[in-house]
């Protein structure tokens, strides 16, 4: 998939496409759905399909520090989207320029203008322009002026509501991974790679993999049965998200004890699935405390996989 960063690396050779506009934060079933409409009509019309994303996402910009956390990143966006055999990815800087256009304006500079869109394909919700003024009708009436269709996609339900981001944020807070799983189409799960932390986790046998999360500010809190990609190999384990008030931890970070594991992964690329929620982060009185805390979430976790008891844990390095 070609990733197109801005507005202004678009070429005379990419006129002519199937377009679909949004955050796509998540990339939630319902975001599959209006994805495969997308693909489909692009074959069926011989052109390439393109998703155009903003970035910061416009509530970031607009709300700074009180948007909500992210679902995905750029870069877990483009690799489920690349997965999904969409062409490009056109990804717009949102920034006061952009903000200040009109519905009027975005539909004939960026999509006619620009990129000559043949066909939009967009959710049944859609709004854009300043003040959110520009809508499906909009877009229609305005396809018919510059010779593009518009597909406007259903809704997709979950439990009777509407797949969203939202719902998604609310399911990862209530610690609901079913229903997240259910709604996303595979786990929820956060990459990174492995950072140097404070080297405490091996003295009470429990070495812990450090995820750089960069900026990213993470939708789940807690202690956390998972599964861990590292070079395409499956394994199993506990992960802690959270500040780490035993150790006056001040920022938010993901780490992950691997069962049965004592390779070095500093500086390897990992991919974490948050399967089952075991408790919420506490502050305990002692290392020694937590050291037993976390035997007991072992346990529990290896239980929840259907694993057998550790012959001896902790298994320090
Ligand atoms: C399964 C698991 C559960 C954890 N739970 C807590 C917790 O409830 N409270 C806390 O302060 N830290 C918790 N931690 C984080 C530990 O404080 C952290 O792993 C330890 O400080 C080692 O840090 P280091 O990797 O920087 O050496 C947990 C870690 C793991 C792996
Ligand atoms: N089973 C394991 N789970 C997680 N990390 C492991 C494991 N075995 C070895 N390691 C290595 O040990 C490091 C974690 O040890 P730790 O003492 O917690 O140090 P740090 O504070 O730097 O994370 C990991 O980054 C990894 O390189």
């Amino acid at each position: 998939m070609e990733l197109i960063r801005g507005i202004h690396n678009l070429h005379p050779e990419h006129a002519g496409c199937v377009l679909t506009i949004g955050n796509f934060d998540g990339v939630h079933r319902g975001h599959q759905a209006v994805l495969s409409r997308l693909q489909a009509r692009a074959q069926q019309l011989g052109l390439p399909s393109c998703v155009m994303v903003f970035e910061p996402q416009p509530l970031e910009f607009f709300a700074r520090d009180k948007a909500p956390a992210r679902l995905s990143r750029l870069r877990d966006k483009y690799e489920a989207i690349a997965s999904l055999g969409i062409d490009r990815l056109l990804c717009v800087k949102f920034d006061h320029t952009f903000a200040e256009l009109s519905a009027a304006q975005f539909i004939e500079q960026i999509l006619v203008r620009k990129l000559s869109v043949r066909f939009l394909v967009i959710g049944d919700d859609f709004r854009f322009g300043l003040h959110r003024s520009g809508d499906f009708a909009l877009l229609v009436e305005a396809g018919k002026r510059h010779g593009f269709q518009v597909l406007s996609t259903d809704t997709l339900l979950h439990d009777q509501q509407r797949v969203s981001s939202t719902l998604l944020r609310e399911a990862l807070r209530d610690g609901r991974l079913a229903d997240v799983e259910l709604m996303l189409g595979h786990p929820y799960s956060i990459s990174g790679r492995v950072a140097h932390g404070a080297k405490l986790g091996r003295t009470i046998g429990f070495p812990t993999a450090n995820i750089h999360l960069k900026r990213l500010v993470v939708p789940i809190q807690g202690v956390y049965a998972v599964q861990i990609l590292i070079a395409g190999k499956m394994h199993f384990g506990v992960a802690n998200i959270g500040f780490r008030p035993t150790v006056s931890g001040t920022r938010s970070q993901l780490e992950v004890h691997i069962f049965d594991f004592k390779d070095d992964l500093y500086g390897k690329q990992l991919q974490i699935r948050v399967c089952h929620k075991l408790r919420d982060e506490q502050k305990f009185p002692s290392f020694t405390a937590l050291q037993t805390q976390i035997t007991a979430d072992a346990r529990q976790a290896r239980q929840w996989f259907g694993l057998p008891d550790a012959s001896v844990e902790p298994d320090g390095i």
